[in-house]
């Protein structure tokens, strides 16, 4: 590391200790009279940022104390984000990052991660070289059109890969400059946006098709050739990009997509954890799903091979998911049903959502819509009229837009869902009894498939490690949370949950040749290695 001084060692986010150089720290490095007598370590400097924290009015508030303190202090903001995950992390992410990418070209202060626009066509490779770090591991990219369920929000949605970053640093522990948040700012369909006089974005309709298309391969090309260690995940692009840009770079590419592959893991994880509280076993389950984009896509794509390894042929276990789409039960009368779609098509005649949830009964009811309200109170009666337990998982982000709130689902199930949401959601008392809801958020899953791929240096990201990851993450829930009805772990032990999920990610690398080098002997003195501790 550079040795800095005086005005220029305290304006690096870094190596800025602040009030917590010591005396001789400040001799030695011309600090003196640049900082107030006192001398505090890091746990005092903590108390303060929470306090200031709590002080603050409005969420909004909080999110710009933290990006100021992470733009003054990195190892302050980290130590404190690890420390203190359950309170900070939904205000550096779901919920508070979905309002502060709506507003961030408002509340921009200081530039954060790395954009590229069409503008940057055939200077890609030249212009990654600006970034300044060498050895960057894990990038993580949006185009900004499907921002949590907020829709389309341009070059704002750079909060989301910033906010991704953060949790690879603080749940995973990867260090902060292996890290590259970078925003392909490809324009906006968001008319508002381009027409709003503050917008920082490109302020142009989004380049489609071949366009589109050719400037992310120079995107992903120039990321092979400056980091080619570097581990890229896609986040919140539209379903149509998102599938298409995986099927192109899936078998070449060291990359996944984190919204159908993420989720899909962190959902399949809630419902193996959920047999341990309903005490069925996980190969009777029918599994019904509500919307047919990125999440619910992914969602059923790898409960087919999890049915099929727990027993059930092929046909079998496309029979166990149904999916329900704005206009019912999916059945062959659907005009336009998505490629995709079309295994898990019903034989059924059409019917409502509420018909085929009395028809078929299933155990599971998953949402990924955006829309809030798409859980009404017809619905979770129904399953609670079908199921001693129903599972009810509403993925969708932010909460103004999760499809259900955890109070209505425990109201309207008499107090018997099992409840799990994207956004979190505080304990309910119903009844004289208090509900504890888990989040369901791929926050439990991309942070340890991240840390695995580095650490066996994986060429490709596959199936069998969302498969193993959703297996020890559902492993990690402790009968005392399955007593309560929670079917994922308390955050604050995500850290170590993700060192779980990486030493299981690590074992399929070598077990199907993709890994760099030799298996080591200790597999968790490997990943081990690797781990950022935040601290002077
Ligand atoms: N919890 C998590 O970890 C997690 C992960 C990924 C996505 N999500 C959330 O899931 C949501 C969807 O994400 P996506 O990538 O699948 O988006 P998407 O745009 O690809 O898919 C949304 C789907 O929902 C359908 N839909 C919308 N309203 C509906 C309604 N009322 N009834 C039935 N269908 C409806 C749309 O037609 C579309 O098929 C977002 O809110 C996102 O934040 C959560
Ligand atoms: O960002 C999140 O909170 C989860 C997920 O990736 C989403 O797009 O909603
Ligand atoms: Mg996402």
């Amino acid at each position: 590391m550079k040795s800095l001084y005086g005005k220029t060692l305290l304006n690096d986010p870094v190596q800025n200790k602040s009030t917590a150089f010591t005396r001789e720290e400040r001799e030695h490095y011309g600090l003196q009279g640049l900082l107030p007598y006192g001398v505090t370590d890091i746990k005092k400097q903590q108390q303060r940022v929470l306090a200031n924290l709590r002080n603050k009015s409005s969420n909004i508030e909080k999110y710009i104390y933290l990006n100021d303190l992470l733009e003054r202090n990195q190892q302050l903001f980290y130590r404190t984000l690890v420390d203190h995950i359950g309170e900070i992390m939904p205000l550096v992410y779901t919920p508070t990052v979905g309002e502060a990418c709506v507003k961030l070209s408002h509340i921009f202060r200081k530039p954060q991660g790395f954009y590229i626009t069409p503008e940057d066509r055939g200077e890609i490779i030249s212009r990654l070289k600006n970034w300044p770090e060498t050895d960057v591991q894990i990038i993580v990219v949006t185009d900004g059109e499907r921002i949590l369920g907020l829709g389309d929000l341009g070059a704002n949605g750079m909060g989301i890969p910033i906010g991704k970053i953060s949790l690879y640093v603080a749940c995973a522990g990867i260090y902060p400059d292996r890290c590259m948040p970078v925003m392909l700012d490809v324009g906006t369909g968001n008319q508002a946006l381009r027409e709003d006089p503050l917008y920082l974005g490109y302020p142009y309709p989004r380049l489609v098709g071949q366009d589109y298309l050719s400037l992310v391969d120079e995107f992903v090309e120039a990321v092979q050739h400056r980091y080619p260690d570097a581990l890229i995940q896609f986040e919140d692009f539209s379903s149509r990009n998102a599938f298409t840009l995986l099927d192109r770079y899936a078998a070449s590419v060291r990359c996944f997509n984190d919204d159908i592959q993420g989720t899909a893991a962190v959902t399949l994880a809630g419902i193996y954890a959920s047999c341990r509280i309903t005490h069925k076993s996980f190969a009777d389950l029918k599994i019904m799903l509500l919307g047919t984009g990125s999440a619910a896509t992914g969602v059923a794509e790898l409960l087919l091979p999890a049915f099929k390894a727990a027993g059930l042929g092929e046909a079998e276990a496309h029979s166990r998911i149904s999916f329900v789409d704005r206009r019912g039960l999916v059945t062959a009368a659907h005009e336009l049903i998505k490629p995709r779609i079309c295994p898990f098509v019903s034989e059924r005649e059409a019917m409502s959502f509420v018909d085929a949830i009395t028809a078929i009964q299933p155990d599971v009811l998953i949402g990924a819509t955006g829309t809030a309200g798409a859980f009404n109170e017809a619905v979770i009666r129904e399953m609670a009229r079908c199921q001693e337990r129903p599972v009810i998982i509403a993925l969708s982000n932010p909460t103004s837009h999760t499809e259900c709130t955890a109070e209505q689902a425990y109201r309207w199930s008499e107090g018997r869902v099992i409840f799990a949401s994207g956004s979190p959601f505080a304990p309910v008392t119903f009844n004289k009894r208090t509900h504890y809801p888990a989040q369901g958020n791929n926050v439990y899953i991309y942070p340890g498939i991240g840390l695995g791929v580095m650490a066996s240096r994986a060429r490709l990201v596959v199936e069998r490690m969302f498969l193993v990851a959703a297996e020890e993450l559902a492993n990690r829930v402790l009968s005392g949370e399955i007593e309560r009805g929670s079917i994922y772990p308390d955050i604050a032990r995500v850290r170590d949950i993700s060192q779980g999920i990486a030493i299981k990610v690590c074992q399929v690398a070598w077990q199907d040749s993709l890994a760099g080098g030799n298996l080591p002997e200790d597999l968790e003195a490997n990943v081990q290695a690797l781990i950022y501790e935040p601290g002077y």
